[in-house]
């Protein structure tokens, strides 16, 4: 029996498909949510600092205490009662992952609570059944840029190597889109030219990764399965893409299911990336925050 009383977990944003991965590769970003869980005997108490805490229940339906719940469910215990403090640094249902941080650290803080039962493995099956698509809990969890592939035995996970001179740029809308909203624009369906599309320019992004290759870059970001549907959702899509492109970056994509935007660019151009996609959004009349984020390499930490 554990006599842990309280544990604090800090999970990364992350940024998921990066173009053409769709639903199997995301990379973690310098940016975090943290929670702390403290065993208490008066029922469940949930706090939340930070900007756009009004946003998130405090009650029994908050994803983070269902994934503390989920943990003991699986383990087939009584989730002890517990006060949670949440301090907010990634924004909600901006394609930043948000949910994944929830469901990594809800189930993380519940393992270490009860005396870590379970292993990494395990853990992080669960967190990829509970978000349905492993692209940003696997990063949130482990860190770094990571592919998820199902194997004949349970899930396969691979780090890939991210070149130190590639930077991204993140432009975070002040407006929303649910992950769930942004999944009902796409097609059940794809065309065989598609499919062959996005598995070249899935392997191409690998390497260029890896090698910060600029032509590889610039051609290795384009994707067929999602993006051409979901752009309608952002608007202004296409102009900040084109000012990104014309300040340096290599190219653009949609962070996760947005409505954030993610370039990819060098040392040299980020500054002027920056400012090319924050003035191309102000000029739709939509605020935005916009920077570069470096990759995160250490994952959930209990702090
Ligand atoms: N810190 C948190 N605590 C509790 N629930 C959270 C927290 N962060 C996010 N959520 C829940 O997750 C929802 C957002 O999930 P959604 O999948 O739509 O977006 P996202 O995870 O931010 O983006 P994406 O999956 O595209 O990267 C929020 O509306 C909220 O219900
Ligand atoms: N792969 C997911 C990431 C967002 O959760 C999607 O694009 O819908």
């Amino acid at each position: 029996m554990s006599t842990i009383s309280t544990v604090t977990v800090k999970v990364p944003a992350t940024t998921a498909n990066l173009g053409p991965g769709f639903d199997c590769i995301g990379a973690a970003l310098q940016l975090h949510n943290e929670f702390k869980f403290t065993r208490n005997d008066s029922g469940l108490v949930i706090q939340v600092s930070g900007t756009e805490a009004d946003k998130v229940q405090t009650d029994e339906s908050n994803l983070l205490y269902q994934a503390f719940v989920k943990l003991y469910e699986y383990i087939q215990e009584t989730p002890p009662s517990v006060k949670i403090e949440i301090k907010l640094g990634v924004p909600l249902a901006r394609g930043l992952g948000s949910s994944a941080t929830a469901i990594v650290g809800g189930l993380v803080a519940g393992n270490a609570l009860a005396g870590s039962p379970l292993s990494d493995m395990q853990v992080m099956e669960l967190a990829i059944s509970m978000e349905g698509h492993p692209d940003n809990v696997v990063p949130a969890f482990l860190g770094g840029c990571r592919l998820a592939a199902t194997g004949l035995n349970g899930w396969k996970i691979c780090d890939l190597t991210w070149h130190k001179d590639i930077i991204p740029v993140v432009a975070i809308p002040d407006f929303e889109l649910s992950t769930s909203e942004a999944r009902k624009v796409l097609p059940t369906e794809i065309s065989r030219a598609d499919a062959i599309f996005n598995a070249a320019h899935l392997g191409l992004l690998l390497r260029a990764l890896a090698t910060s290759r600029e032509e590889w870059l610039k051609a290795a970001l384009q994707d067929k399965l999602h993006q051409p549907y979901r752009k309608a959702l952002i608007p202004g899509y296409d102009d900040v893409e084109t000012s990104a492109l014309a300040a340096g970056a290599y190219g653009m994509v949609i962070s996760g299911a947005g409505p954030t935007l993610l370039a990819l660019t060098d040392n040299l151009h980020t500054q002027a990336v920056v400012t090319a996609m924050a003035n191309a959004w102000k000029q739709e009349g939509i605020t935005s925050h916009v920077r570069s984020l470096p990759i995160d390499v250490q994952g959930a930490v209990i702090l």
